[in-house]
């Protein structure tokens, strides 16, 4: 998979920032509770199984900050976008 950068990638989302020290994306989630947060990964979990593309993320009860980028790539592909936008649509409330 081809590297598309950071910057391209924040184009077509929303709530995402560049990371600073490397080519990645992260978003930091907030949920009513632990339940839905861990609802929320769990759900991410099986699309990041399909894809065979995987999120770095950190859970503190109610809130899932994810960095996303392509390991293979060094740095930001469509997987990234592919695999952010899934996780936007079903986190909206
Ligand atoms: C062997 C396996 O397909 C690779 O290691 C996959 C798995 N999940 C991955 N996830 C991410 N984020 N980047 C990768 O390069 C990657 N590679």
């Amino acid at each position: 998979m081809e590297r598309i950068g950071a910057e391209a990638a924040l184009l077509r989302l929303s709530g995402w920032q560049v990371v600073n020290d490397r080519d990645a994306i992260r978003k930091v989630f907030e949920f009513g509770d632990f339940n839905e947060a861990w609802g929320f990964m769990s759900r991410v979990a099986v699309k990041a199984e399909a894809l065979d593309h995987h999120p770095e993320w950190f859970n503190v009860w109610n809130k899932v900050d994810v960095t996303l980028a392509t390991h293979d790539a060094d740095g930001v592909t469509e997987l990234d976008v592919k695999l952010a936008g899934f996780m936007d649509m079903i986190a909206d409330r």
